[in-house]
């Protein structure tokens, strides 16, 4: 790491829970990604998710094609694929991704907790236990949506009661199972990965760091703020920011950035997920100033990452700048617009040579196609 009052300079970071979607908006997401991330994990849910190798393989190819035709240099981007994992996940298929050498994760979704989730788990340890066996014996990841899909319980308590519903017993019963709980919004989330034995670790997104719950009801009811799990109180934002900010090495960088179409967003019943892509390390270096921990930015977005899932650090810098950026208002991209998170809004930071950074790792120059999306963002 480097850094003036005005700069900071990182190992190039990864961002570890993302959704490319797939189709004609792939292009500009995973352009928006590779501009600052060097990998990602792919999140498997679409529709149909992701439950084989195979689709994992073949949707790894449509991404390279993506990558190209936005002019990304090769090798300056890495999609690490995930299966979803049903109640029908065999063993043998963990064992196959496991080989295979493209796929590092397996995502929990319980049934019905979130986009895209109809085809997830009804029964974690009931269904899954010859997959998770199997995930144990290869060292394959289990990432896990925390959330559990009880109409009982008050939606704000749903990632607490997972943890004694679901984690608890899951840990106990596959003490060496690795397990990212993703996208991590609470205090008591937090106080469950830096406690638990063996290997547990978490991710967490730039807008549980930045925002509380008060944020989607500012002045009315504001749907670009609505995510799952939900923002929650001042006093879990607070925590996750100590959590990130903290160097231990169980939290990373995950933005969860998921897209919507804006008229799907602003509807009687808006679906769930903010799109970060476009400027998530700006509003992590936002987060982290905010408490003047920039210094530890780069464990968080670059380090505890790769140790975890045992992959090398990157090569390359990514460089911020102290300097004001305005957050576009809306992103065309293909047929639709996405309205990116805090739309209009500025930030103190503003990522400088991403793409110089990319194209010097391949020596390339950079697409004309990529600069010119580049200025019409604002980027
Ligand atoms: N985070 C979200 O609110 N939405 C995600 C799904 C998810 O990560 O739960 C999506 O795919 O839209
Ligand atoms: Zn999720
Ligand atoms: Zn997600």
């Amino acid at each position: 790491m480097q850094s003036t009052p005005d700069t900071l300079t990182i190992i190039r970071p990864d961002d570890w829970h993302l959704h490319l979607r797939d189709g004609a908006v792939l292009d500009s997401v995973v352009a928006d990604t590779a501009r600052q991330f060097a990998r990602a994990i792919i999140m498997p849910n679409l529709k149909p998710p992701v439950t084989t190798t195979e689709l994992a393989v073949a949707y790894r190819d449509r991404i390279g094609l993506a990558l190209e035709r936005a002019g990304i240099p090769q090798g300056a981007f890495t999609p690490l694929m995930t299966l979803y994992l049903t109640d029908n996940t065999s063993a043998a298929e963990v064992k196959r991704a496991s080989q295979s050498g493209a796929v590092h994760g397996i995502k929990l979704y319980p049934a019905g907790a979130t986009t895209n989730s109809d085809a997830g788990v009804t029964d974690l340890l009931g269904r899954c236990a010859a997959a998770l066996e199997a995930m144990q014996v290869a060292g394959m990841p289990l990432l896990v949506h925390g959330e559990v899909t009880d109409p009982a319980i008050d939606l704000f308590d749903r990632e607490a009661v997972f943890i004694d519903r679901v984690m608890i017993p899951l840990r106990r019963a596959f003490p060496e199972l690795k397990v990212v709980f993703e996208h991590l919004t609470t205090r008591d989330g937090v106080d469950y990965v830096r406690q638990a034995e063996g290997p547990v670790a978490a991710t967490i997104t730039a807008h549980h760091l930045l925002y509380n719950r008060n944020a989607l009801f500012q002045g009315g009811i504001r749907p670009h703020w609505y995510c799952l799990p939900v923002l929650k109180r001042e006093q879990h934002r607070l925590a996750l920011l100590e959590a990130a900010t903290s160097g231990a090495g169980r939290f990373f960088l995950g933005t969860d950035s998921a897209p919507h179409p804006k008229g799907l967003k602003e509807h009687a019943c808006g679906c769930a997920g903010c799109y970060t892509a476009l400027h998530a390390m700006e509003l992590y270096a936002t987060a982290f100033d905010s408490v003047g921990r920039l210094d530890a930015l780069e464990a968080f977005a670059s380090l505890n990452g790769p140790a975890f899932y045992g992959l090398p650090v990157n090569q390359g810098t990514l460089t911020l700048l102290r300097q004001p950026y305005r957050i576009p208002a809306e992103l065309p991209m293909a047929e639709t617009t996405v309205v990116p998170l805090a739309a209009g809004e500025s930030l103190g930071w503003k990522v400088a040579t991403a793409v110089a950074a990319a194209c010097a790792l391949s020596d390339q120059p950079m697409h004309p196609d990529l600069s010119a999306r580049t200025k019409q963002t604002g980027h």
